[in-house]
């Protein structure tokens, strides 16, 4: 392990620009790995504790993105003409190819001689990233080097494939080991194809690496979370939690809504190591029971859970009956119901995927099982793009019951603040107050009509009155009149008639 100090020194140099006289954090000695990111003072749920920018950042460019986005501002571009014209192999968009960043990677990329520089070529525009480290200072590269780097026999592949692209590809061991060790440091502390940000609905698929957040361990229940900031892609490191002195600051390498086993698995694959965190040492996962499924026994409403053994196929016990289960038939259960569900999510139809979830899937998997939650927050995403079949009750009724959900699912686990907890709120929010509007709105109506009612019925008591009024005139007319008139009217014909 590279010592603390000189990694915060490099870090300094780094960070420079958001330099801040008293600091929240500093590089110590981690209890769960090697260096860690440590609070210098008690932080409250919210706070700022750091902020990072990109050492290096560029396309993700994997088989299945469109490669048709600016190598620079990372944003899509028209799908016709795309390329630079120059011959370097880049997508570029015309604001960009004035920029400075765009002469250095053009030049070193047309010097390598791309074999087809017109077309689009995912493996040379993934390159960029980690080849960018060749034109860095030595500070920023000595930072990089400073960083865990956890390598396996693939390490190299990603160059090597990368030299078959080029015809005079360097040859220099120096800046190959440069590019082999960059691809290495990004695997261990890097974004890849982040799926965090979007604007107007169009995923940023980028890889990147932030050196401070590169020194952050993984908890399954972090107490801080990222966003970024729009123009100028840093990120704004805040506290999940209220968090001590002293206490390690942590993030996540995983998506928070998969269980146990899912979790370590990509963990163990992909990171190359086993998480102790207190999530997964439970095989309820603090009563959230992500992975829980039915029992086998058709006569028992208990539910089943992964026993902790750290092995990638464990036994699974039934929480009420006891019943042991192998994984793999428990793996039938959950794949049986992930197929049948992700069918009705991949469906054309909204309002059946909602009314698949409200009353079909409860019988066959508990609604605390990951993949309901993945579905339910598919429901939510299309939702906040548009109304598509529901009508507007079923909309908000749906926002509302799926969104407390999600929370409740947060809430049991101890997640605190997120990106997500944030979008639900608001979501909530909304809801709550456009449902309050429409319930003023109908009381309003309410009192208007009331208000009409009583007009009438006053109405009705005044042409009743002049009724009465009229009446009792016309008989006093009556009585009133002379008997001689009478006398004089023709007989048979009333003296109303004649007048
Ligand atoms: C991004 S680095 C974190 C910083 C690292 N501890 C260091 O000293 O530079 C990721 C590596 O740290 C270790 N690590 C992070 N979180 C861990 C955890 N919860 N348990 C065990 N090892 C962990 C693993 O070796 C992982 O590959």
């Amino acid at each position: 392990m590279i010592c603390p100090k000189r990694t915060s020194e490099l870090l300094d140099v780094h960070l420079a620009p958001f330099k801040v006289k008293d600091p929240a954090w500093e590089i110590g000695i981690s209890k769960i790995a090697g260096r860690g990111v440590m609070a210098t003072r008690n932080l409250k749920r919210g706070e700022i504790i750091f902020q990072d920018m990109p050492l290096l950042i560029g396309l993700a460019a994997q088989e299945e993105d469109s490669l048709n986005a600016c190598s620079i501002c990372l944003k899509l571009l028209p799908d016709t003409r795309f390329m630079c014209r120059q011959g370097c192999g880049l997508p570029i968009c015309s604001l960009c190819g004035k920029k400075r960043q765009h002469k250095t990677d053009c030049d070193m990329f047309k010097s390598w001689g791309p074999n087809e520089p017109d077309v689009a070529n995912s493996v040379i525009i993934r390159l960029l990233c980690v080849a960018r480290a060749i034109n860095l200072t030595k500070d920023q590269r000595d930072l990089i080097y400073c960083l865990q780097a956890n390598l396996d026999n693939n390490h190299r592949t990603e160059v090597r494939n990368a030299a078959k692209c080029f015809k005079n590809f360097p040859t220099d061991k120096k800046l190959v080991e440069i590019m082999n060790r960059t691809v290495a440091v990004l695997r261990t502390n890097g974004f890849d194809k982040t799926t965090d940000r979007c604007t107007d609905n169009q995923e940023f698929s980028y890889r990147a690496l932030y050196p401070l957040f590169g020194v952050m361990n993984h908890d399954c229940i972090p107490n801080s979370y990222y966003t970024f900031e729009e123009k100028t892609n840093n990120m704004i490191v805040r506290a999940a939690v209220d968090i001590l002195e002293g206490e390690e600051i942590t993030t996540t390498y995983t998506k928070l809504f998969t269980g146990n086993i899912a979790r370590h698995l990509f963990l163990k694959m992909k990171k190359g190591f086993t998480c102790k965190c207190p999530r997964c040492s439970d095989p309820t996962e603090k009563g959230a029971y992500i992975s829980g499924l039915y029992c086998r026994d058709t006569n028992c409403s208990g539910l089943v859970v992964p026993e902790i053994t750290g092995l990638p196929h464990p036994n699974w016990n039934c929480l009420k009956c006891k019943q042991k289960s192998t994984h793999a038939q428990m793996m039938k259960s959950q794949d049986f119901a992930s197929g049948a569900i992700n069918a009705k999510v991949n469906s054309n139809s909204l309002r059946t995927l909602v009314h698949y979830l409200n009353e079909k899937s409860d019988s066959f998997i508990p609604s605390s099982n990951y993949v309901v939650i993945d579905a339910k927050m598919a429901v939510l995403t299309r939702l906040a793009q548009g109304r598509e079949d529901c009508n507007e009750d079923l909309v908000s009724s749906t926002r509302l019951r799926y969104s407390r959900d999600i929370m409740q699912v947060m809430d049991k686990l101890g997640l605190g603040d997120s990106l997500l907890r944030t979008q639900l709120e608001q979501q909530l929010h909304k809801e709550e107050e456009r449902r309050a509007k429409k319930q003023l709105e109908l009381a309003e109506k309410q009192r208007k009509l009331a208000e009409l009612e009583q007009k009438v019925a006053e109405a009705d008591k005044l042409l009743a009155t002049l009724a009465l009024a009229e009446g009792a005139a016309a008989e006093a007319t009556a009585a009133a009149t002379p008997a001689a008139t009478m006398q004089a009217t023709p007989a048979g014909t009333p003296a109303a008639e004649q007048a």
